[in-house]
Formats: C-alpha cells, structure tokens, sequence
C-alpha cells in the first residue's frame, strides 16, 4: 500500500511477541495485543521505551502493523492504534472495523475524518453552547473561504461578514502536512487576497500568549500551559498592514508549565468546565483520544475560546502519559470483556 509521507512499515519492526503467545490464557491473565499503524515519527515519540515496559508488565504488547500486508491476515488485535493519512487507510481501517467488531479500533476514521476540515472541527464546540457557572466556552468568530473563490475576493467576504481585524488565516484542510499547518496573521482585509483558499479566517482573540492544550485520554484530562501569540494591540493594528506567517509557536515552544506567569493568564480553566467540555465532545465527536487548544480572553477570568481539536497528537509531551495510556488501554479491554459477559 502506498502512503503519504514516510510510514513504519512491520518489515523493519523487531518482532515484539510471538504469534503463538497471543490469545491463549483466559482474560486478566491474558496478553493483550496492540497493534499498531503510525508513522515513524510518531512510533518514536509514542512509543518511548518506558511506556512500552510499564505496558509490557501489565500485559499490553504492541505489535506493529504491516501495511503492506492484508490486515485480516495479522493479528489477533485485541486494539488497533492507527493514525496514518489517505483514503486508502482510511478504507482499509473501516473495512476491518465491520469485519472485525469485537477488536477496538482507536478511533474510528469518520470520526478523525471530521478533524481534518477545520470548520467541522469545531462545529461541536459551537452545538455545544457551554455556559456554565464556571465560565463559557466557545470559537472565535470565523468564516470560511471554499476553494471555488478567487482571492480577489476575499476582502469583501471578510467585509461582508463583518469580521474584525487581525486575523488567523489557516488552511481548511488539516491532513497531516506541513502546509496544513502554515498559518498566516492579517493586519489588514486586502492583504488577504495574497492568501490561497480554501482558508478558515478566524478572529485573533488576544490571551496573553499562553494557550491551555488539554490532553483528553478515555476518562482522563490533562492540562499544560504552552506559550502562544502575544496580544496585537489597537495601536499596533493601526500601524501594521500586510499578511505574515507565523511559526508553530505552540508545537514548538517549551512548555510554560514552570515560567512565571501572571495568575490572571496562566490559572488552569475551572476543572468542571473542563470536565464537561470533555465528556461532551468525546461523546459527539465518536472519539476517545484527542486533545483542544484553549485560549483565556485576555482581560477575562472565565471567558475561553476552542481554536483546535487534534486527533491522538504528541502525547508523549503530555506529562505522565505513560502511566495514563497503560490504564486506558487496560479499561477498554476490562470493559469490553465486562460487556460480553453481560450481553
Ligand atoms: O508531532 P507532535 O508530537 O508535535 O504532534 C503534533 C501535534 O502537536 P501537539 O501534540 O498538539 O503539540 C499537532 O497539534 P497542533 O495542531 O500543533 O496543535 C497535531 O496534532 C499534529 O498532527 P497533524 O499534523 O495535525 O496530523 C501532531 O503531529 P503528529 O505527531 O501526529 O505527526
Ligand atoms: N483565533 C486565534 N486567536 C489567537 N491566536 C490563535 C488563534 N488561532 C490560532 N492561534 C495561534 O496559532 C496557533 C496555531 O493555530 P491552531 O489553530 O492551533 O493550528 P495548528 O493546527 O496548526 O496547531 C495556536 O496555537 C495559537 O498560538
Ligand atoms: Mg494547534
Ligand atoms: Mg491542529
């Protein structure tokens, strides 16, 4: 099978466990088999050494996919872990989910497929309406440029839709390629026409360049502190035009969890928002490992804004990770089996 982008083919995998030691021994004592299709960068900053030996000694043995080979022929899976791009994975992982339903498939591909297009992305943000309380929860105003447009005319869509300045310009797509993640800052409407379509043209909110990337991993939550934009002042937009693209400030920086910080920018979103921002889209969104950049409103306590949800990201940066994925993993199976039980 062809793939975009360079892959982790089995063929170069050292053989993690024997066929012939899967499945035998009844359930709690048994092994359970993860297999795995992701790319090799991602095998190296998922699959660090510790996770694998915590995962070993509860029994969890990851075993990498050869996409080379038929699916239905390897295994037996007790979890499939996948995050590869193209139709043709795609194809092949839903083929094998409906022939395979009692093996669980992390995630399903139509679900991550709604994450690939900013705008559905954060649609269940938007259905969501979360107020609470403790605060609100919701997405910067934005507006989409489809691909059919020319860019001559995306000032006077901006205009049109009354969209205030600066703004974020990013590529609709989100397919796993650098270019997805270019983005640009505006100053000003008609240095947009510079810009290719599609884009998603979204709002600056200015949060005092600390963004909130909250890891959701089954049940658990996480939440670290990265360092982001700074705020654009009115004086600043008043004498700055044109359109600059920014760097991956957030993927990129060091984790801000240490740095002094003022406590009015840097204090963690209430737990409770978090908890229910969290169980609803795992719910709507069909998916089970993700996680949402979140920013404050600059000058608010409880004002935040979602501007990204990423299907299974880096959580080997996510602090502790190992432990939490070794539960999580373990949980699926226990309650997968529970449920057979019962049935
Ligand atoms: O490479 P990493 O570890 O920084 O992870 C990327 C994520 O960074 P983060 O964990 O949020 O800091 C990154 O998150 P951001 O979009 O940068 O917020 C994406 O999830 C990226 O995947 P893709 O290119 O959109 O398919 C992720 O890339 P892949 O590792 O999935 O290729
Ligand atoms: N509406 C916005 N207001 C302020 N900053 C933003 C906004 N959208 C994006 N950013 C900044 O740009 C970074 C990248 O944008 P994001 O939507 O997360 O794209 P990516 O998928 O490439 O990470 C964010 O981490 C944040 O620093
Ligand atoms: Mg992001
Ligand atoms: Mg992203």
């Amino acid at each position: 099978m062809r793939l975009n982008g360079e892959f982790s083919s089995g063929e170069e995998e050292e053989e993690v466990m024997e066929k012939s030691e899967v499945g035998t021994t009844p359930f709690l004592e048994r092994k359970i088999v993860v297999g795995y299709a992701l790319t090799a960068k991602k095998k190296k900053s998922f699959l660090q050494p510790n996770f694998i030996s915590l995962a070993r000694s509860k029994g969890i043995y990851f075993v990498a996919i050869d996409v080379n080979k038929p699916l239905q022929e390897q295994g037996p899976f007790d979890i499939v872990l996948h995050k590869l791009s193209g139709e043709e994975w795609r194809e092949i992982i839903e083929d094998f989910r409906q022939k395979h339903p009692d093996v669980i498939v992390l995630d399903p591909p139509d679900a991550i497929q709604h994450l690939h297009n900013r705008q559905s992305m954060l649609q269940d943000v938007v259905d969501l309406n979360l107020s609470e309380s403790n605060g609100k929860v919701g997405i910067p105003s934005q507006l989409v440029i489809t691909k059919d447009k020319e860019s001559s005319t995306i000032p006077y869509e901006v205009t049109k839709a009354g969209l205030k300045l600066p703004l974020v310009a990013k590529p609709l797509v989100v397919d796993g390629t650098a270019k997805s993640h270019e983005l640009f800052l505006a100053y000003d409407e008609f240095s947009l026409s510079e810009l290719e379509p599609p884009l998603v043209l979204q709002e600056f909110v200015n949060h005092g360049g600390l963004l909130f990337k909250i890891y959701i991993v089954g049940e658990s939550i996480k939440v670290v502190r990265r360092f982001s934009l700074p705020n654009i002042s009115k004086r600043e937009l008043s004498k700055v035009a044109g359109v600059y693209r920014f760097p991956r400030v957030s993927c990129a920086a060091a984790s801000a969890d240490n740095a002094d910080l003022d406590p009015s920018i840097a204090e963690h979103p209430p737990r409770s928002l978090l908890e229910k921002l969290a169980k609803e889209l795992r719910h709507r969104l069909g998916l089970r490992m993700f996680n949402v950049d979140m920013i404050r409103e600059y000058g608010t306590k409880d004002v935040f804004y979602v501007i990204d949800i990423n299907y299974f990201p880096g959580f080997g940066k996510m602090p502790n990770y190992e432990p939490v994925f070794t539960d999580f993993l373990l949980n699926l199976v226990q309650n997968k089996c529970k449920k057979k039980l019962t049935a």
